[in-house]
Protein backbone atom coordinates (compact mmCIF):
# COMPACT_ATOMS: atom_id res chain seq x y z
CA UNK A 1 0.00 0.00 0.00
CA UNK A 2 0.60 3.49 -0.74
CA UNK A 3 0.45 5.77 1.86
CA UNK A 4 0.29 8.88 -0.15
CA UNK A 5 -2.55 7.36 -2.33
CA UNK A 6 -6.02 8.34 -2.28
CA UNK A 7 -6.92 5.26 -3.99
CA UNK A 8 -4.96 2.01 -5.37
CA UNK A 9 -5.64 -1.13 -6.47
CA UNK A 10 -2.79 -3.50 -5.32
CA UNK A 11 -2.45 -6.91 -7.99
CA UNK A 12 -6.13 -7.29 -8.29
CA UNK A 13 -8.02 -9.72 -10.33
CA UNK A 14 -11.99 -10.39 -10.50
CA UNK A 15 -14.03 -12.83 -12.69
CA UNK A 16 -17.43 -11.50 -12.99
CA UNK A 17 -19.55 -14.53 -14.60
CA UNK A 18 -17.29 -16.49 -16.71
CA UNK A 19 -15.16 -13.36 -17.97
CA UNK A 20 -11.79 -12.13 -16.20
CA UNK A 21 -13.15 -8.77 -16.29
CA UNK A 22 -9.72 -7.35 -14.47
CA UNK A 23 -6.44 -9.49 -14.75
CA UNK A 24 -3.52 -8.16 -12.50
CA UNK A 25 -4.24 -4.49 -12.26
CA UNK A 26 -2.31 -1.89 -10.53
CA UNK A 27 -3.22 1.26 -10.22
CA UNK A 28 -2.58 4.53 -7.55
CA UNK A 29 -4.16 7.78 -7.79
CA UNK A 30 -2.72 10.92 -5.83
CA UNK A 31 -4.12 13.92 -4.27
CA UNK A 32 -5.08 16.35 -6.87
CA UNK A 33 -5.23 13.91 -9.55
CA UNK A 34 -7.68 13.64 -12.47
CA UNK A 35 -7.22 9.98 -13.81
CA UNK A 36 -9.36 9.15 -16.55
CA UNK A 37 -10.22 4.95 -17.12
CA UNK A 38 -10.43 4.23 -20.64
CA UNK A 39 -11.23 1.30 -22.92
CA UNK A 40 -13.46 0.03 -25.12
CA UNK A 41 -17.19 -1.51 -23.21
CA UNK A 42 -16.39 -4.66 -21.19
CA UNK A 43 -12.95 -3.47 -20.78
CA UNK A 44 -13.09 -3.51 -16.90
CA UNK A 45 -13.38 0.20 -16.17
CA UNK A 46 -17.14 -0.20 -13.64
CA UNK A 47 -15.67 -3.42 -12.01
CA UNK A 48 -12.21 -1.40 -11.29
CA UNK A 49 -14.26 1.59 -9.51
CA UNK A 50 -16.54 -1.54 -8.30
CA UNK A 51 -13.88 -2.87 -6.12
CA UNK A 52 -12.08 0.49 -5.13
CA UNK A 53 -15.63 1.44 -3.70
CA UNK A 54 -15.93 -1.75 -1.85
CA UNK A 55 -19.19 -2.63 -3.76
CA UNK A 56 -17.24 -6.13 -4.95
CA UNK A 57 -14.50 -8.11 -3.20
CA UNK A 58 -11.43 -8.83 -5.43
CA UNK A 59 -10.65 -11.99 -5.99
CA UNK A 60 -6.93 -11.83 -5.90
CA UNK A 61 -4.78 -8.35 -4.68
CA UNK A 62 -6.26 -5.48 -2.67
CA UNK A 63 -8.12 -2.26 -3.20
CA UNK A 64 -7.43 1.14 -0.79
CA UNK A 65 -9.08 3.81 -0.23
CA UNK A 66 -6.98 6.56 1.78
CA UNK A 67 -4.95 3.64 2.73
CA UNK A 68 -7.58 1.55 4.14
CA UNK A 69 -9.96 -1.48 3.04
CA UNK A 70 -12.69 0.89 0.79
CA UNK A 71 -15.64 -0.54 2.97
CA UNK A 72 -14.04 1.71 5.96
CA UNK A 73 -16.89 4.50 7.17
CA UNK A 74 -14.20 6.91 7.85
CA UNK A 75 -12.36 6.40 4.18
CA UNK A 76 -16.24 6.05 2.49
CA UNK A 77 -17.07 9.69 3.90
CA UNK A 78 -14.10 11.54 2.10
CA UNK A 79 -15.45 10.44 -1.46
CA UNK A 80 -18.56 11.37 -3.63
CA UNK A 81 -19.70 9.02 -6.11
CA UNK A 82 -21.53 9.25 -9.60
CA UNK A 83 -22.07 5.70 -10.92
CA UNK A 84 -23.99 5.01 -14.27
CA UNK A 85 -27.14 3.68 -12.60
CA UNK A 86 -28.38 6.28 -9.75
CA UNK A 87 -31.21 4.24 -8.18
CA UNK A 88 -32.85 7.10 -6.50
CA UNK A 89 -36.13 7.91 -5.12
CA UNK A 90 -38.39 8.79 -7.63
CA UNK A 91 -41.02 11.04 -5.68
CA UNK A 92 -38.75 13.29 -3.95
CA UNK A 93 -37.87 16.84 -5.59
CA UNK A 94 -34.39 17.41 -6.20
CA UNK A 95 -34.40 19.78 -3.06
CA UNK A 96 -35.38 17.26 -1.14
CA UNK A 97 -33.25 14.57 -2.35
CA UNK A 98 -29.98 16.79 -1.65
CA UNK A 99 -31.44 17.75 2.00
CA UNK A 100 -31.29 13.70 2.64
CA UNK A 101 -27.38 13.66 1.56
CA UNK A 102 -26.71 16.80 3.17
CA UNK A 103 -27.62 14.92 6.20
CA UNK A 104 -25.56 12.13 5.61
CA UNK A 105 -21.95 14.08 6.64
CA UNK A 106 -21.23 16.33 9.90
CA UNK A 107 -20.23 19.32 7.37
CA UNK A 108 -21.82 19.20 4.36
CA UNK A 109 -21.45 21.61 1.51
CA UNK A 110 -24.50 24.35 1.87
CA UNK A 111 -27.73 23.90 -0.40
CA UNK A 112 -26.59 27.16 -2.12
CA UNK A 113 -23.08 26.03 -3.33
CA UNK A 114 -24.07 22.44 -4.33
CA UNK A 115 -26.25 23.99 -6.77
CA UNK A 116 -24.29 26.47 -7.97
CA UNK A 117 -21.67 24.27 -8.32
CA UNK A 118 -23.74 21.22 -10.29
CA UNK A 119 -26.15 24.31 -12.33
CA UNK A 120 -28.77 22.70 -11.13
CA UNK A 121 -30.80 26.07 -9.35
CA UNK A 122 -33.77 26.07 -11.66
CA UNK A 123 -34.49 22.41 -10.80
CA UNK A 124 -34.60 22.28 -7.78
CA UNK A 125 -38.47 22.21 -6.81
CA UNK A 126 -38.85 19.64 -9.87
CA UNK A 127 -39.46 16.10 -9.23
CA UNK A 128 -36.38 14.25 -10.14
CA UNK A 129 -38.32 11.54 -11.88
CA UNK A 130 -39.11 14.33 -14.20
CA UNK A 131 -36.12 15.35 -14.96
CA UNK A 132 -34.66 14.64 -18.44
CA UNK A 133 -31.59 12.37 -18.79
CA UNK A 134 -28.90 14.85 -18.86
CA UNK A 135 -30.80 16.80 -15.95
CA UNK A 136 -30.59 14.01 -13.72
CA UNK A 137 -26.75 13.27 -14.46
CA UNK A 138 -26.42 16.63 -13.27
CA UNK A 139 -28.00 16.18 -10.25
CA UNK A 140 -26.57 13.13 -9.40
CA UNK A 141 -23.31 15.12 -9.68
CA UNK A 142 -24.61 17.75 -7.00
CA UNK A 143 -25.02 15.02 -4.66
CA UNK A 144 -21.81 13.47 -5.21
CA UNK A 145 -20.67 17.16 -4.39
CA UNK A 146 -22.49 17.42 -1.14
CA UNK A 147 -20.11 15.77 1.01
CA UNK A 148 -16.82 18.06 0.37
CA UNK A 149 -15.31 15.15 -1.35
CA UNK A 150 -11.80 14.69 -1.82
CA UNK A 151 -11.98 12.26 -4.17
CA UNK A 152 -14.53 12.49 -7.12
CA UNK A 153 -15.76 9.00 -8.77
CA UNK A 154 -17.24 10.05 -11.97
CA UNK A 155 -18.82 6.77 -13.94
CA UNK A 156 -19.29 8.26 -17.49
CA UNK A 157 -21.04 11.74 -15.85
CA UNK A 158 -21.71 13.49 -18.92
CA UNK A 159 -23.61 10.95 -21.28
CA UNK A 160 -26.84 12.74 -22.15
CA UNK A 161 -25.38 16.21 -21.10
CA UNK A 162 -25.39 18.86 -24.13
CA UNK A 163 -23.00 20.54 -24.81
CA UNK A 164 -23.23 23.80 -22.53
CA UNK A 165 -23.85 21.41 -19.46
CA UNK A 166 -20.99 19.56 -20.09
CA UNK A 167 -18.77 22.46 -20.43
CA UNK A 168 -20.04 23.99 -17.09
CA UNK A 169 -19.33 20.24 -15.45
CA UNK A 170 -15.82 20.25 -16.72
CA UNK A 171 -15.12 24.03 -15.83
CA UNK A 172 -16.54 22.88 -11.92
CA UNK A 173 -14.29 19.83 -11.57
CA UNK A 174 -11.69 22.06 -12.56
CA UNK A 175 -11.97 24.11 -9.99
CA UNK A 176 -12.49 21.33 -7.24
CA UNK A 177 -9.07 19.88 -8.54
CA UNK A 178 -7.71 23.57 -8.15
CA UNK A 179 -8.83 22.58 -4.44
CA UNK A 180 -6.97 19.37 -4.02
CA UNK A 181 -9.83 16.93 -4.51
CA UNK A 182 -8.83 14.00 -6.75
CA UNK A 183 -10.94 12.50 -9.43
CA UNK A 184 -11.49 9.00 -11.02
CA UNK A 185 -13.23 9.21 -14.39
CA UNK A 186 -14.60 6.66 -16.77
CA UNK A 187 -15.86 7.94 -20.21
CA UNK A 188 -16.15 7.21 -23.55
CA UNK A 189 -15.95 11.04 -24.76
CA UNK A 190 -12.41 11.22 -25.53
CA UNK A 191 -12.10 15.26 -25.50
CA UNK A 192 -13.42 15.18 -21.89
CA UNK A 193 -10.53 12.68 -20.98
CA UNK A 194 -8.58 15.55 -22.88
CA UNK A 195 -9.73 18.39 -21.34
CA UNK A 196 -9.29 17.02 -17.82
CA UNK A 197 -6.64 14.24 -17.01
CA UNK A 198 -3.81 14.76 -15.96
CA UNK A 199 -2.69 10.88 -16.71
CA UNK A 200 -4.99 8.25 -18.47
CA UNK A 201 -5.29 4.07 -17.86
CA UNK A 202 -6.21 2.24 -20.71
CA UNK A 203 -7.64 -1.16 -19.49
CA UNK A 204 -8.09 -3.77 -22.48
CA UNK A 205 -9.52 -7.28 -21.85
CA UNK A 206 -9.18 -6.97 -17.88
CA UNK A 207 -5.37 -5.88 -18.20
CA UNK A 208 -3.75 -2.16 -18.05
CA UNK A 209 -2.80 -1.85 -21.16
CA UNK A 210 -1.57 1.31 -20.80
CA UNK A 211 -0.97 4.41 -18.36
CA UNK A 212 0.37 7.76 -18.98
CA UNK A 213 -0.60 11.36 -19.99
CA UNK A 214 -2.74 12.04 -22.82
CA UNK A 215 0.71 13.05 -25.01
CA UNK A 216 1.99 9.83 -24.26
CA UNK A 217 -0.76 8.03 -25.63
CA UNK A 218 -0.71 10.35 -29.11
CA UNK A 219 3.07 9.37 -28.77
CA UNK A 220 2.69 5.50 -29.03
CA UNK A 221 1.14 6.30 -32.25
CA UNK A 222 3.91 6.63 -35.04
CA UNK A 223 1.37 7.54 -37.93
CA UNK A 224 1.26 11.08 -39.36
CA UNK A 225 -1.90 12.34 -40.79
CA UNK A 226 -1.16 14.61 -44.00
CA UNK A 227 -4.19 16.59 -45.09
CA UNK A 228 -4.30 18.99 -48.24
CA UNK A 229 -6.11 20.00 -51.43
CA UNK A 230 -5.02 18.64 -54.38
CA UNK A 231 -5.97 17.08 -57.85
CA UNK A 232 -3.83 13.81 -57.62
CA UNK A 233 -6.50 10.68 -57.22
CA UNK A 234 -6.43 8.97 -53.95
CA UNK A 235 -5.10 5.82 -56.31
CA UNK A 236 -1.99 7.84 -57.54
CA UNK A 237 -1.09 8.16 -53.69
CA UNK A 238 -1.92 4.95 -52.40
CA UNK A 239 1.16 3.89 -55.06
CA UNK A 240 4.12 5.93 -53.39
CA UNK A 241 6.25 4.39 -51.79
CA UNK A 242 5.45 4.77 -47.68
CA UNK A 243 1.46 5.08 -47.71
CA UNK A 244 -0.39 3.50 -45.45
CA UNK A 245 -3.84 4.45 -46.40
CA UNK A 246 -5.52 7.04 -48.70
CA UNK A 247 -8.79 8.64 -48.31
CA UNK A 248 -10.55 11.58 -50.13
CA UNK A 249 -13.20 13.85 -48.73
CA UNK A 250 -14.47 16.22 -51.58
CA UNK A 251 -11.39 18.16 -52.74
CA UNK A 252 -9.15 17.19 -49.47
CA UNK A 253 -6.92 14.52 -49.61
CA UNK A 254 -6.49 12.82 -46.24
CA UNK A 255 -3.12 10.00 -46.11
CA UNK A 256 -1.54 7.88 -43.44
CA UNK A 257 2.15 7.35 -43.23
CA UNK A 258 4.75 6.39 -40.78
CA UNK A 259 7.21 8.47 -42.58
CA UNK A 260 5.83 11.92 -43.57
CA UNK A 261 9.08 13.17 -45.19
CA UNK A 262 9.15 11.10 -48.43
CA UNK A 263 5.53 11.15 -49.28
CA UNK A 264 5.57 15.47 -48.46
CA UNK A 265 7.82 15.48 -51.42
CA UNK A 266 6.41 13.16 -53.73
CA UNK A 267 3.17 14.46 -53.27
CA UNK A 268 4.61 18.17 -53.70
CA UNK A 269 6.74 17.32 -56.78
CA UNK A 270 3.36 15.77 -58.40
CA UNK A 271 1.11 18.58 -57.86
CA UNK A 272 2.43 21.79 -58.54
CA UNK A 273 -1.16 23.29 -57.53
CA UNK A 274 -1.05 21.46 -54.34
CA UNK A 275 -2.22 23.89 -51.18
CA UNK A 276 -3.93 24.09 -47.48
CA UNK A 277 -1.32 21.50 -46.44
CA UNK A 278 -1.24 19.99 -43.16
CA UNK A 279 0.91 17.20 -41.27
CA UNK A 280 -0.69 16.14 -37.75
CA UNK A 281 0.27 13.51 -35.78
CA UNK A 282 -2.78 10.69 -36.08
CA UNK A 283 -5.65 11.36 -33.57
CA UNK A 284 -6.40 10.16 -30.16
CA UNK A 285 -8.90 7.66 -31.14
CA UNK A 286 -6.62 5.38 -33.30
CA UNK A 287 -3.85 5.86 -30.84
CA UNK A 288 -6.29 4.39 -28.34
CA UNK A 289 -7.70 1.53 -30.96
CA UNK A 290 -4.02 0.80 -31.49
CA UNK A 291 -3.37 0.23 -28.02
CA UNK A 292 -6.50 -1.86 -26.99
CA UNK A 293 -5.98 -3.71 -30.62
CA UNK A 294 -2.67 -4.73 -30.00
CA UNK A 295 -3.58 -5.83 -26.18
CA UNK A 296 -6.58 -7.82 -27.77
N1 LIG B 1 -22.83 -8.77 -13.05
C1 LIG B 1 -22.09 -9.34 -13.97
N2 LIG B 1 -22.16 -10.66 -14.24
C2 LIG B 1 -21.41 -11.24 -15.20
N3 LIG B 1 -20.50 -10.58 -15.94
C3 LIG B 1 -20.39 -9.26 -15.73
C4 LIG B 1 -21.15 -8.56 -14.75
N4 LIG B 1 -20.81 -7.27 -14.77
C5 LIG B 1 -19.87 -7.15 -15.71
N5 LIG B 1 -19.61 -8.33 -16.29
C6 LIG B 1 -18.61 -8.56 -17.36
O1 LIG B 1 -17.34 -8.15 -16.90
C7 LIG B 1 -16.63 -7.49 -17.95
C8 LIG B 1 -16.21 -6.09 -17.50
O2 LIG B 1 -17.39 -5.30 -17.34
P1 LIG B 1 -17.33 -3.77 -16.88
O3 LIG B 1 -18.74 -3.34 -16.64
O4 LIG B 1 -16.34 -3.61 -15.78
O5 LIG B 1 -16.75 -3.07 -18.20
P2 LIG B 1 -16.66 -1.51 -18.58
O6 LIG B 1 -15.27 -1.29 -19.06
O7 LIG B 1 -17.14 -0.68 -17.46
O8 LIG B 1 -17.68 -1.43 -19.82
P3 LIG B 1 -18.62 -0.19 -20.34
O9 LIG B 1 -17.71 0.74 -21.08
O10 LIG B 1 -19.55 -0.90 -21.28
O11 LIG B 1 -19.31 0.41 -19.16
C9 LIG B 1 -17.54 -7.52 -19.17
O12 LIG B 1 -17.16 -8.60 -19.98
C10 LIG B 1 -18.92 -7.73 -18.57
O13 LIG B 1 -19.74 -8.44 -19.49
Amino acid sequence: MNAASVAQLVAVSKRRGKVQALDGVDMALQRGEVYALLGPNGAGKTTAISLLLGLLQPDAGEAFLFGQPPQSLAARRRIGVMLQSAGLPDALSVAELIAQVRSYYPQPRSLADVSMLAGIESLLPSRYARLSGGQQRRVQFALALCGRPELLFLDEPTVGMDTASREQFWKTIRELVGEGCAVVLTTHYLEEAEALADRVGVLANGRLAFEGSIEAIRARVSQRQIRCISSLTAQQVQNFPQVNSVSRDGEWLSVLTPQPEPVLRQLLAADSGLRELEVRRAGLAEALNSITGVAA
